[in-house]
């Protein structure tokens, strides 16, 4: 019954199948037995099989349950089960759209499934939900783990999760055949700002050549990295725009006490769990000049909403067979991706 459910994959690798398969006792933990079971039953029930399908990975956390609203609310089809971190408790949340605090619509029950629990899952998801696209708002430890299970498994991925060590993402999705959107931000009008950043760069190098960048970000305290929508701004304004004064990541103010958010960044208090307060500030070599860039977001709906245009493009990029297969979110606005 359980191997049933691990019939070849895509890539034809079927690990967890072979892993099953050569257990050394031959004995399965009675653990495994509950989850396998809960597996064979969802897999039975799976219909659509030929329709996209998207799987949030990182639940219970904040993104990922955005995610899968969003994604119930543009009316796709949610996979019953999500990657989870190894100390979640959880065994199953339940995801709706909520309208003021009120469940409107349908309710998908998702299977929380953790690192040590999910290569068994992996052909299950190949076989019942062929046209399925990964979504990763994990954590920045999680990133080069979960891409590589992604790649290994055969499934295409949006990679929102910031942090991790993108050089080696990038070289990993393009050893591979699959299909990815990496982005540290999916908000359109901040990844449109990320592209003016770029395009001033591009069109007018050292424009700002001698001007003394300060960059201070706000996120809520359970943020474990520096924000990479503020390292990739850095990265291009440095690169090209002729900017001095910050020799490197660390150099990036990050504000994560609740106090001085209330009180310095003006963050609204019904937001200190959830906002992300960004701003540039560029002063000329004789102070006389100052410019300041600011965007600053209560809540997470807006990364949510980019984040399914991030996935529908995605989905139009493989069933033309693009030859492109790794995008960032200037692509897909560029494209034409994004609502
Ligand atoms: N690109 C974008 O536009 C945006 C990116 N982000 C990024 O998304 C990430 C998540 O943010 P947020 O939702 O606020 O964080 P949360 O802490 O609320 O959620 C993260 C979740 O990931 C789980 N997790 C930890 N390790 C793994 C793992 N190996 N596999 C799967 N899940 C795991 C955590 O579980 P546990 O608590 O048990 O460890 C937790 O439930 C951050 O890197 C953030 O910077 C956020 C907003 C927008
Ligand atoms: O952790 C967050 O919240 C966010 N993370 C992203 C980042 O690190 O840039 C995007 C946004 O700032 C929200």
């Amino acid at each position: 019954m359980f191997v049933n459910t691990f019939p070849r994959s895509r890539t034809g690798k079927d690990a967890g199948a072979q892993k099953l398969k050569k257990g050394k006792t031959g004995k399965q933990h009675p653990c495994q037995v509950r989850i396998n079971s809960i597996f064979c039953l969802q897999a039975e029930n799976a219909s659509d099989r030929g329709k996209l399908a998207l799987m949030s990975n990182g639940l219970p956390g904040k993104m990922a349950m955005e995610v899968a609203q969003a994604a119930l609310r543009r009316g796709l089809d949610l996979v019953p089960y999500s990657l989870t971190g190894e100390r979640t408790q959880e065994r199953v949340v339940e995801c709706a759209v909520r309208e003021d605090g009120v469940r409107a619509g349908r309710t998908v029950r998702v299977e929380l499934v953790r690192p040590s629990e999910r290569d068994r899952l992996a052909s299950t998801l190949v076989n019942q939900f062929p046209s399925i696209i990964c979504v990763d708002f994990t954590h920045p430890s999680a990133v080069l783990p979960n891409a590589s299970w992604y790649v290994g498994t055969g499934l295409d991925f949006v990679m929102g999760t910031t942090g991790g060590d993108t050089g080696a993402l990038h070289r990993l999705v393009a050893d591979s055949d699959r299909y990815a959107v990496i982005a540290p931000n999916m908000a359109k009008q901040i990844v449109a700002f990320q592209a003016l950043v770029d395009m001033l760069g591009r069109e007018f190098p050292g424009a700002f050549r001698g001007y003394r960048l300060e960059v201070i970000e706000s996120h809520q305290a359970s943020k474990a990295d520096t924000s990479g929508t503020a390292k990739a701004v850095v990265a291009s304004m440095l690169q090209r725009w002729g900017v001095t004064g910050l020799e490197s990541e660390r150099d990036i103010q990050k504000v994560r006490d609740q106090s001085q958010q209330r009180t310095l960044m003006g963050v609204p208090e019904a937001f200190l769990d959830g906002h992300a307060f960004h701003t540039y500030r560029l002063t000329s070599p004789d102070g006389s000049v100052q410019f300041v860039f600011q965007h600053n977001v209560c809540g997470r709906r807006v990364y949510a909403d980019g984040t399914i245009d991030a996935v529908l493009f995605l989905d139009r990029q493989r069933r033309v067979g693009a030859n492109q297969k790794i995008y960032d979110m200037i692509d897909v606005l560029r494209m034409g991706g994004m609502l």
